[in-house]
């Protein structure tokens, strides 16, 4: 994990993800905080293979101009792009365009190896890493995409609660780890909060590790029941 904050913590860094899938990585978002933890990490940005986008808010895209830059200018190459293709035209029109358009670079494509993906349909993007967008409800008005990866694994996105996705994933279709946004303190709003994931039934909390936390985690550790918290720079298996 790049980092398990929320957009205004301050002790923790943008809920952002790298996964490993046999000598490649792909980076799941890329917000403001993201060269800065690679750095920490000691993970160079051109070992970036490929990027994937959950949502257009800057904890989630913040990064991608600086990560646009570096791949063109500093190190001469196209990064593979997967975005789900409602968010492609949002993505350049009214986040990066401002700072990454110039004379001979006008859109996404001149700075990453665009490929489109679609919400409910499995695509496989690199050798042994394969996602299912789910669109899931965040802001009215705004699309956003959790992940379903390699069938078993659910990333969200910043996402308001939803049980019954939740349910289906697990009790349906066998999703054993559920990596979930989780605001510590309600009213919830625009994400899902402690109090409503505590609320599920045994089965599902106990698949359940939170992230995208606030600053006052420490304050809550011990009081999430089975669920555990994801930790920024830890590497997880399944
Ligand atoms: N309608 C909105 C829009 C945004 N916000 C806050 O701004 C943050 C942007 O990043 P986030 O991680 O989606 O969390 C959002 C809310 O804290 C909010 O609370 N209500
Ligand atoms: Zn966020
Ligand atoms: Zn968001």
């Amino acid at each position: 994990m790049l980092g398990t904050g929320s957009a205004f913590a301050k002790t923790y860094l943008n809920t952002n993800a790298l996964l490993y899938a046999n000598q490649q990585t792909l980076l799941l978002d890329c917000g403001v905080t993201a060269s800065q933890s690679l750095y920490r990490l000691g993970k160079p940005i051109e070992e970036i293979d490929a990027v994937l986008i959950s949502h257009i808010h800057a904890d989630h895209v913040g990064g991608m101009e600086e990560l646009a830059f570096q791949m063109k200018f500093v190190y001469g190459r196209k990064p593979l792009l997967f975005i789900p293709e409602p968010l492609a035209k949002p993505l350049w029109e009214s986040s990066l365009k401002g700072g990454l358009l110039q004379d001979e670079c006008a859109s996404l494509d001149d700075y990453f190896d665009v490929r489109l993906i679609q919400p409910g349909t499995r695509t496989e993007l690199l050798p042994g890493l394969a996602v299912e967008p789910i669109q899931t409800a965040h802001i009215p008005g705004k699309n956003s995409y959790s992940y379903l990866i390699n069938d078993t694994f659910f990333y969200s996105a910043d996402l308001v609660f939803n049980p019954e996705l939740l349910r289906g994933l697990v009790e349906e279709r066998g999703c054993t780890t559920i990596f979930h946004d989780c605001q510590l303190k309600p009213p919830g709003v625009v994400h899902t909060t402690l109090e409503e994931l505590m609320s599920l039934p045994a089965s599902i909390q106990e698949r359940i590790w939170l992230m995208h936390y606030d600053d006052t985690k420490p304050q809550f550790e011990g009081k999430t029941g089975v669920m555990r918290f994801v930790e920024q720079h830890e590497r997880y298996r399944f």
